[in-house]
Formats: structure tokens, sequence, C-alpha cells
């Protein structure tokens, strides 16, 4: 695991572990989040992201380990006595409240007289562009609407650290978009802290400062988008971002970092930068991303893997080529339309697949 320091954290997990009864939802995570920093959890199903955000609101207890926000340890603190708000995918707005009614609710929940209830409450409704909604009830309002009122009844109390589980999955494309465009300006305008759960890999990547990938309990790797994007760590990580091809052999030559490693499609060349110590005859993973993999029509002396064509996805400007090789692996090509056209390219039909030898990247946790 990369361990990123920050001198400046405001949110550090401790050796935590969450089990409920015999089952271990969460296993020994350490991490810690900076101040203003955005952070998103992303990973499988039941992986333990929610869990993990559910104890930072307090609404789980750790089982072991130590939760420190803003200095403070507070294993055992209850939620209202946190700073920690948190939006959730189905908002929880009081649907028998008015939208400023359910933005000044936290506030006279801690006591804010009248006045100034309704100044501050007023003053989040505008931000969000909401404030001509004030009067309405919840279930006059669109989706995107009542995840604004969601922000602003979290934001009102001017919390340090904002939790949200999946505050957008309700919205339709369209809505989700521009949502993402004001949770992130919101985000840096405010310097507060987000800590935010998502299934999306398009939210995480394009919102969040570093992206925390879970798979059953444990973190498997945390990292900037480019850093996640450009060298997962494992095949997990690979895997689940779905835009590479995972090659594993054994190392036969090497020359610093000029490798020779043998696989079942043949021997292929691999300039190991930043990859971990090996030594011949150990066993290597590398990963070429579907983009970096070069076409040609198949037959000849071609050089590279030979490899069917079983199926084809259009995505925007380009298209993901899916192939099957002789050995029965599958293998992705990601190419603009114009290129794929260059080659004779049908379900059933044979091309030659080959990369550039820098164009691998090395799993170094595998
Ligand atoms: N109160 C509970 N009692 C028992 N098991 C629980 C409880 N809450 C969560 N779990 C289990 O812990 C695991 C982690 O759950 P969690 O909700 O954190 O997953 P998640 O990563 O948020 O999943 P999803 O993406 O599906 O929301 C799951 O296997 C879940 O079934």
């Amino acid at each position: 695991m990369t361990m990123h320091m920050n001198t400046d954290a405001i949110v550090k997990l401790d050796g935590v572990v969450k089990q409920f009864g015999t089952f271990t939802a969460v296993e020994r995570v350490d991490f810690e989040i900076g101040r203003g920093e955005f952070l998103a959890i992303m990973g499988s199903s039941g992986c333990g992201k929610t869990t993990t955000l559910r104890m930072l609101a307090g609404l789980d207890d750790p089982t072991e380990g130590d939760i420190w926000l803003d200095g403070e340890r507070v294993n055992g603190k209850a939620t209202w006595d946190r700073d920690t708000p948190m939006v959730w995918q189905s908002l929880a707005l009081f649907p028998f409240l008015t939208v400023q009614e359910n933005v000044e609710f936290s506030l006279k929940m801690r006591g804010v007289g009248k006045t100034e209830r309704i100044a501050r409450a007023r003053n989040w409704l505008d931000k969000m562009q909401i404030l001509e909604f004030a009067d309405r009830n919840i279930s006059q309002l669109s989706g995107g609407q009542r995840q604004r009122v969601a922000l602003a009844r979290a934001l009102v109390t001017e919390p340090k650290i904002l939790l949200l589980d999946e505050p957008l999955s309700a919205l339709d494309a369209h809505l989700k978009v521009r949502m993402q465009a004001v949770l992130s300006s919101l985000q840096k305008d405010l310097g507060i802290t987000f800590v935010y759960v998502t299934h999306s890999m398009s939210e995480a990547f394009s919102m969040a400062d570093r992206v925390v990938i879970m798979s059953r309990g444990k973190i498997e790797q945390i990292g900037s988008p480019q850093e996640i994007y450009h060298a997962p760590r494992n095949r997990f990580v690979a895997e689940f971002l779905g835009s590479s091809n995972i090659f594993t052999g054994r190392l036969v030559e090497k020359s610093g970092d000029d490798w020779l490693v043998e696989t079942v499609h043949g021997r292929f060349a691999v300039t190991a930068s930043n990859a971990p110590a090996k030594s011949l005859g150990d066993a290597v993973t590398f990963t070429v991303s579907a983009e970096n993999m070069h076409i040609s029509p198949g037959g000849g002396d071609t050089p590279g893997i030979r490899a069917k064509v079983v199926g084809e996805e259009f995505v925007g400007a380009t298209a993901i080529v899916f192939l099957e090789t002789e050995t029965g692996e599958e293998l992705k090509v990601q190419k603009s339309h114009v290129e794929l056209t260059s080659v004779n390219l049908h379900p059933g039909s044979t091309l030659n697949l080959h990369w550039e030898s820098h164009s691998c990247h090395v799993l170094p946790g595998e």
C-alpha cells in the first residue's frame, strides 16, 4: 500500500477494523486524508466503503483501531457530537418540512436562534441556487433540486468534513455531470474535506484529488487518479479499472530496465521502469492499456498476438474491440473509428495485436 503521509491530515484511520459478528467488513485500514482534500472511495459491491464512511460519521464504531478527526480521537463519540455530516443517495430530506425548514433543521438542533437560522439557511439556499424554492415542499422539487437541498442542509453548519455516499447515483446522466461540476467547485471554493463513496469511476477520477480502491475490506491502492490509472499496483486494481490487458509470464532476460518476459503468447520486451526488483525466473505480471495496443490485419508473418474479434463497443469517438486469443484469453483494443475502418474488422476476423515495450507497466504488487 502506498502510504501518503500528510503533515496536515484532518482524518486519520489507524489500524481500523470493523466486524459484524464473525464477519470482517473492514480489515485493518490505515490512511490519512489531508485538510481540504477531495478523497473518493471506490471498490466492488460489499467491499466496505459505506462501513468506512459510517465509522467516520460515528454511525458505526470500529471493532479495533483508532479514528482521529482534526487531532481528536473520536472512537465512541456520538454522531451528533461530530462535525461530519453525511449526504446520502436517498438524501433523507424531511418530506413534511419546506426546503428552508429542512436546511434550518440542523441549526435548530444546535440551538441557533431563529433570525440567525433563517439568514444562514437562506445564504446556503442562495449559494446552491435554490433560494426561489425556499417555501416549497420537498415533493415539489426535481431530483437535482433535492440534491442541492441535501447539500445545503449538510453544509449550513459549516462542517470541516463532508461525507458523501453515492450522492449522485439517483440522478440521470445529464444532471449527474452538472452536479459533479457543482460539487467540485463547491469543494474547492469552501476548502472543505470531502470523503466521497462512489461506484462511478468517472465521478471519482474527474473530481477527486486521491482515490482509494478497496476490495473485501482492504485497501488495494491509494493515489491520485493519474497514478492509479497509469500505474495500478496489482491485478485487482488493473481489472477494476478495466482499461488494460493483463499478461503474466516469467522473466527470462534482463538488462537494466529492459526485460524479456516469456508468456503463453510468446516472448515480449518490457521496459520495466519503476518496477520492483526481480530475478531471472521470477513471475511477472504486466499490463498494456487498450489504447496502447496496435492492430494490423491478421495473417502472414506480422508480429504480435493473433486474436479473433468477438465483439465491439462504441465509446464516443472510439470503439473498444474485444478479441480472443488462440489460447482463449480475452484482449481489448481501444481505437478511433477511423483507425478501425483501416483494418478489415468484423466478428470472427483475425487481427494481429502488438505494442511498444515502453507501453508495458509491470504490476509491482504481483
Ligand atoms: N450492520 C451490518 N451487519 C452485518 N453485516 C453488515 C452490516 N453492514 C454491512 N455489512 C456487510 O459488510 C460488508 C461491507 O458493507 P458496505 O455497506 O460497507 O459495502 P459497500 O462497499 O458500501 O457496498 P455497496 O457498494 O454495495 O454499497 C458487506 O458484506 C455487508 O453485507
